[in-house]
């Protein structure tokens, strides 16, 4: 079965008034943050009302953000959303499959159900370089998850249009997920009132071949959900892939043209994948 991740809302775990508003934004996945949107006085009160919020969004994937592995929220964060039981805790900056192996641990110890996952975060140079061995570490680790804000400050990189300092690093993270059959999520765009340059990043992650996108603001979601999903003619071209090619096999032949182009089993294997995405998203 497809998990739709087209479009993924942060919302600070300290802001009651967004936690209470997400449940009428039509996002496929939220993230509660305890880490970079909730300020250091805030972070127990954050904690708390992140976990009772857990079970508020009906059947959408819901996770926590915790604090990183080397901070002083990061061990009570982890011991109170494995008793939530979030679909996952994200876990920003994560370097290495020991620090994965840790946090698997921990969750194991919090006495967290096997539903909930572990969603890395990758946004440092060492996790670029690392980004094999960390999505490989543990069948608990379902997601990859982008942090471009952190990875452009670590490499002192600028934020440009068409995101070409950031282009490395994406593509190692992206063959790290598709070399370990794990999913993987764009960074965010920080301009939330520039829907065209989102739209732009958007169109940019999808042909790079990311699951989707994290967002920060309610009118990002429309768009990405848009741009992530398959388009009907990617559906309708999907389909006649499919019935073309089983024709053919049935005449004894492994290859085929539709609309003048090359189709073998590959591509019918796309076809499948565009089409269950498309089923997943009807909900
Ligand atoms: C970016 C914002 C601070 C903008 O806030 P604001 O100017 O208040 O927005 P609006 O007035 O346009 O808000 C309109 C209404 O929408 C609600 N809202 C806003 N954002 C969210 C949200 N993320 N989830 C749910 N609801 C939201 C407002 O409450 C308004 O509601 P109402 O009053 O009823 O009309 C703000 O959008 C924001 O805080 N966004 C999230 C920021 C965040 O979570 N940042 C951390 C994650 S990003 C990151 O860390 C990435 C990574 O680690 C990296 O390194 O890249
Ligand atoms: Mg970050």
């Amino acid at each position: 079965m497809t998990t739709p991740r087209r479009s993924v809302l942060y919302m600070p775990g300290a802001n009651e008034r967004a936690l209470e508003k997400a449940k009428t934004i039509p996002a496929d996945a939220l993230i509660l943050d305890l880490e970079d949107a909730v300020s250091p006085d805030a972070k127990e009160a954050a904690r708390e009302r992140v976990c009772a919020a857990v079970g508020s969004y009906g059947s959408r994937e819901v996770t926590i953000r915790v604090n990183g592995l080397d901070t002083e929220w990061h061990d009570a964060d982890l011991r109170a959303a494995a008793s939530a039981g979030p679909a996952a805790v994200v876990v920003p900056k994560v370097n290495s499959a020991a620090e994965v192996h840790n946090i698997e641990r921990a969750l194991e110890l919090g006495g967290a159900p096997d539903h909930t996952k572990i969603w890395a975060m990758l946004e440092t140079p060492v996790a670029m370089l690392h980004a094999e061995e960390i999505a490989a570490a543990s069948e608990r680790l379902t997601v990859l998850v982008m942090g471009t804000n952190d990875l452009a400050k670590e490499l002192h990189a600028e934020f440009v249009p068409g995101r070409g300092p950031l282009l490395g690093g994406l593509s190692l993270c992206l063959l790290a997920a598709r070399a370990t059959g794990r999913v993987i999520l764009d960074g965010v765009y920080n301009d939330v009132k520039d829907i065209p340059g989102f739209e732009a990043e958007c169109e940019q992650g999808r042909q790079y071949g990311f699951d989707g996108k994290t967002l920060i603001h309610p009118a990002q979601v429309e768009p990405c959900n848009r741009i992530f999903a398959p388009s009907e003619a990617e559906i309708d071209r999907s389909r006649r892939i499919i019935e073309a090619f089983e024709a053919a096999q049935k005449d004894g032949r492994g290859v085929v043209t539709v609309d003048g182009r090359m189709i073998e089993n590959l591509h019918v294997d796309n076809a499948r994948r565009v089409l269950a995405l498309a089923e997943a998203v009807k909900g």
